[in-house]
Order: structure tokens, then C-alpha cells, then sequence
């Protein structure tokens, strides 16, 4: 494939960059780090989809670097102009010429951190995207997360046909892993290996390895692009809407819930506890808990609780047990972490990532209902049926409308790598898919919040204290 002369215009290549809108606009794009900036003479392109027969492009296929979308659409107009100054993202999808030669592509594709609905189907996505749109025939799957650059087995060559069936199967089949993380080994083996785009699968964790790994990059001035691509079954990660598996893990959760509900309104007194996924975020618990209709409490790290006293979880419960006969609880597994009991060790436990070790509030807290009811309530019949669904609700293949969303994902990363950028992640903003720095996607969480309307919504059908009112008047006070 020839270079394209580099002639002003808009295909000059200077224009796959961000650059200043030929109209004036408040507007102002978030800057996409892109090899350019630490390379020069860069070759350019014609996009392979001109010629292949399943597309025709047409005006306004390619997106330029002046489509944006702006992360806030929701504007107080009373606010005048400052309403309309929100970070806008440059738009995910091909570019009319691109910066890498197909025949000269050595891609890698690593997943890294727990697993999460839609890993296959994001792994089958890309090795089927690189090869039938752009035809990128050398493409490896690293084994085991990022040890796998540097320790263990191979990569292994991956193909269409290899790959045909994967988005069938739960987890990840290029297995993954926590921890390993050793930057001067895996861009050694970068180099070694003479990958030249990376795809990086993973949550926070992983992305804040990929900021660091796109940083040495940059440093050696290496010709390779990296490119993250954010899983998280917590929803835990900030900037894009959601990840995808999250909404494959709240339909599973449902099962669990159902389940408690019926043991719950089969017994006397019958309390149904559901624990759910959620280190650090309640987002698993809030969703299932609005889908489901049938919980009347749901615990998150974001609201802390507390048991016993005026407005405590146990008084709840207590009026829910006499009017209904029966009450289900989901809980996060974040949430109580600070009511249970620990050993100095435990407090400073952390896994191989670095992430704190939770201690299980699911048997702490029926431990503590059934204290609760012998203690105040004895003589009277009691049950609390517990159910811990853990790794059931991620360790499935995607539904319908996660695995939509991993094939525009992963599509979207090739499109933005093939084009020269790196150092950032592709996801849905306001519905759209987007190129966000990868620094920005690594430094933001996404919480729940609790003054917001869908909190108030969880509150309003389920009638659950407002612990955030009433703290410190129970004998566990919130903290
Ligand atoms: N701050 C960090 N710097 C570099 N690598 C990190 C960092 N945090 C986590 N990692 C690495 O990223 C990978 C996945 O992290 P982890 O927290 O387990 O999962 P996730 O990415 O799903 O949050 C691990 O290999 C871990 O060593
Ligand atoms: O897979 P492990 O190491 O048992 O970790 C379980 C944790 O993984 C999670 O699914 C989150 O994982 P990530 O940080 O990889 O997104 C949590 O919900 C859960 O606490
Ligand atoms: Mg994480």
C-alpha cells in the first residue's frame, strides 16, 4: 500500500490529530494522545474499508477530528454559556487514512483482573475485526495477564476460525490474572516480540498499568500504539456509561434474589439475604435492586448503615417482618466493611493487585440478624436464608445487549488504533463511543450516588431507612 503525500486539506494527515474547528465553537475536544507526538514522519494510509466490498463509504462514514461528544447533555439553560462547557471526547470509528500499514501490524491482546461477561466476545471481536477490516493477519493472544508478557507460555497466534466460537463461553480463554505487573519486562517483551499495538482487556487496575505502560512507550519512543479497553463487572469505572457484562451480572443476579424472595415468604418471619459483587461500589446491588422489585433493603459501600437504634437497619426490619411477614436484603459486598470485626493483619490485607481484602458481610450480617432476633425478639419463629450467588453472575457468557456493546468496543479500538492514536480507551458516552485519554479513564471511579435521583428511586420502592439522615443514633453509628 502506497503512502499518502501529505497535501493540506482534509485528508491531510495532520488532520487524523486533534485539531482547532474550522468554526469557532465553545467546544473544545479533549486531546488523544497519538504516535505523532513522540514519532515524526509518520506514513499514512488509505483506509482498507474504501475497497472492501461490505462497506461503501459514503460522506460522513469516516469521522474527523472535529466529531466530538460532549460528556454533559443535560444543560441548565438559566446557566447561559457555561452550561454548554463540558469535556468533549473525539467520536470512535474509522478514519479515512490510517497510520499503519496492515501487512507490517503485530498485534497483541491481553486480559487482565477478574472476569467479567463479554471477555471472549471483546477477545473474538478483535482478532475478527483486525483481520476482516483491516486484514491483519499477525495477531497473539498473551497468556494470564500482564506476567504474560514475560513469564509463562507464549503468545498464542490467534485466527477468525480459532476465536469462531469464544463469544459462546463465560470468562476468558487467553486466561487472566492479578498482580505480575513488571513495566521494564512487558515493554522488553514488547519490544522483543515486536507487537506494535496493544489491547489491553482490564478494569482500573489494568488501566492504571496500560497509563503506565503507554508512559516508557512514549519515553523510548517505540512505534506501538496501546489502547485500553475497560472491563469491569463493578461498573466501577468512571468517564464511559457503563462496561460491558455489567448488565449480564444484574440479569444473573436476578435469580439469586428470586430465590430469596420465595425462601423469605416460605418461612415465618422469613429474612432472604442476597450478597452481590461490588469491592467498592454498590452499582451491581442498586441496579438488581430496582430490577427486581422484590427487595425491601439494599446495603452499599456508598451509604453506610448501621444495625440497631431508632432508624437502623433491624427497626426496618422488624416493621417490614409484621407488615409483610417477610423482608429481603441485597448487600454489596463492599458495604459494612467497617461494622465487622478484623484482626490487625486482616485490616492490611491486600490481594496481588493491591486491592484491599474484604471480609465476607454476608455470614457476618446473618450472624448479627440472628443475634438480633434472640436477643429481642426470642420465642418467636425466625429464619434468614442466605445466598451468595459470587462468581455465578460474571463468570457467564455475555446477554444480548453486552455482547453488542463488545463488538462496537472492540471495533472501535481497532478503528482509533489503526489511525495512530494510543494511550487511550474506547467506551460509550451518552450512548455514543468515544477515544478517552487513557490517564483520565485510569484516574476516575464511578461511585453511586446517593443524592441523586436513582438512589432516591432505590429508596422510594424499597422504603429503606435513610441511614445518611439517622447516623450516629444507632449503636453502630455510620462512618
Ligand atoms: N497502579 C497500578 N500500576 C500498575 N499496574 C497495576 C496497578 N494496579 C493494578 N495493576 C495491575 O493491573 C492488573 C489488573 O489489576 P486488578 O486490580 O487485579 O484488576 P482490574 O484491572 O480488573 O481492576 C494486575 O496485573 C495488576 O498488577
Ligand atoms: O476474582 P477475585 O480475585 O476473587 O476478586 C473478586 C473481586 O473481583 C471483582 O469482580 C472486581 O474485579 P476487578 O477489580 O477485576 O474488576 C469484585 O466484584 C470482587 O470483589
Ligand atoms: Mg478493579
Amino acid at each position: 500500500m502506497d503512502p499518502i503525500p501529505t497535501t493540506p486539506g482534509e485528508d491531510n494527515p495532520s488532520h487524523l490529530h486533534p485539531t482547532t474547528p474550522s468554526t469557532p465553537s465553545t467546544i473544545t475536544p479533549v486531546p488523544l494522545p497519538h504516535l505523532s507526538d513522540h514519532l515524526s514522519n509518520l506514513a499514512y494510509y488509505p483506509n482498507p474499508l474504501d475497497s472492501n466490498p461490505n462497506y461503501h463509504p459514503s460522506d460522513g462514514f469516516y469521522i474527523s477530528p472535529h466529531d466530538v461528544i460532549q460528556s454533559h447533555i443535560l444543560h441548565d439553560l438559566s446557566a447561559g454559556a457555561a452550561a454548554a462547557a463540558s469535556p468533549a471526547y473525539h467520536r470512535a470509528g474509522p478514519r479515512r487514512q490510517i497510520h499503519f500499514q496492515p501487512s507490517e501490524v503485530v498485534a497483541a491482546i491481553v486480559t487482565c483482573g477478574g472476569l467479567c461477561p463479554g471477555l471472549n466476545t471483546v477477545i473474538r471481536e478483535l482478532v475478527v475485526g483486525l483481520w476482516e477490516l483491516y486484514g491483519v493477519r499477525r495477531i497473539y493472544g498473551v497468556t494470564a495477564g500482564y506476567r504474560g508478557f514475560y513469564d509463562g507460555e507464549a503468545p498464542v497466534k490467534l485466527d477468525p476460525k480459532m476465536v469462531n466460537d469464544w463469544h459462546k463461553k463465560g470468562g476468558t480463554s487467553l486466561v487472566t490474572s492479578r498482580g505480575g505487573f513488571d513495566l521494564g519486562r512487558i515493554v522488553d517483551a514488547i519490544v522483543d516480540r515486536e507487537f506494535n499495538q496493544i489491547y489491553v482487556i482490564g478494569g482500573d487496575g489494568t488501566m492504571r498499568g496500560a497509563v503506565k505502560i503507554f508512559n516508557e512507550i512514549r519515553r523510548r519512543k517505540l512505534h506501538v500504539s496501546i489502547t485500553g479497553i475497560p472491563k469491569t463487572v463493578d461498573n466501577d469505572i468512571g468517564v464511559i456509561d457503563r462496561s460491558f457484562g455489567f448488565h449480564t451480572a444484574v440479569e444473573m443476579a436476578q435469580q439469586a434474589i428470586n430465590a430469596a424472595h420465595v425462601e423469605a415468604e416460605s418461612a415465618v418471619n422469613g429474612i432472604g439475604l442476597v450478597k452481590l459483587m461490588g469491592r467498592s461500589t454498590g452499582h451491581i446491588a442498586l441496579y438488581a435492586t430496582l430490577s427486581s422489585r422484590d427487595v425491601d433493603c439494599c446495603l452499599i459501600p456508598e451509604d453506610p448503615f448501621y444495625l440497631y437504634g431508632e432508624g437502623g437497619l433491624f427497626e426496618f426490619l422488624y416493621k417490614c417482618l409484621k407488615q409483610n411477614g417477610h423482608a429481603v436484603i441485597v448487600v454489596a459486598e463492599g458495604a459494612g466493611q467497617d461494622m465487622i470485626p478484623r484482626s490487625p493483619a486482616q485490616k492490611v490485607e491486600r490481594d496481588e493487585s493491591g486491592n484491599p481484602v474484604f471480609l465476607d458481610v454476608g455470614p457476618w450480617l446473618k450472624s448479627e440478624l440472628k443475634s438480633w432476633w434472640d436477643r429481642d425478639h426470642a420465642g418467636e419463629l425466625f429464619t434468614v436464608k442466605y445466598i451468595d450467588p459470587t462468581y455465578m453472575i460474571r463468570a457467564v457468557p455475555a446477554n444480548a445487549t453486552d455482547s453488542l456493546y463488545c463488538t462496537l468496543v472492540a471495533h472501535s479500538a481497532i478503528h482509533g488504533v489503526m489511525a495512530g492514536y494510543t494511550g487511550f480507551v474506547s467506551g460509550p458516552i451518552n450512548g455514543n463511543y468515544a477515544y478517552i485519554p487513557v490517564q483520565e479513564v485510569a484516574e476516575a471511579k464511578s461511585v453511586v450516588n446517593t443524592k441523586d435521583h436513582t438512589w432516591a428511586w432505590v429508596r422510594s420502592v424499597t422504603s429503606q431507612p435513610d441511614f445518611g439522615k439517622n447516623s450516629g443514633r444507632g449503636s453502630f453509628g455510620s462512618v
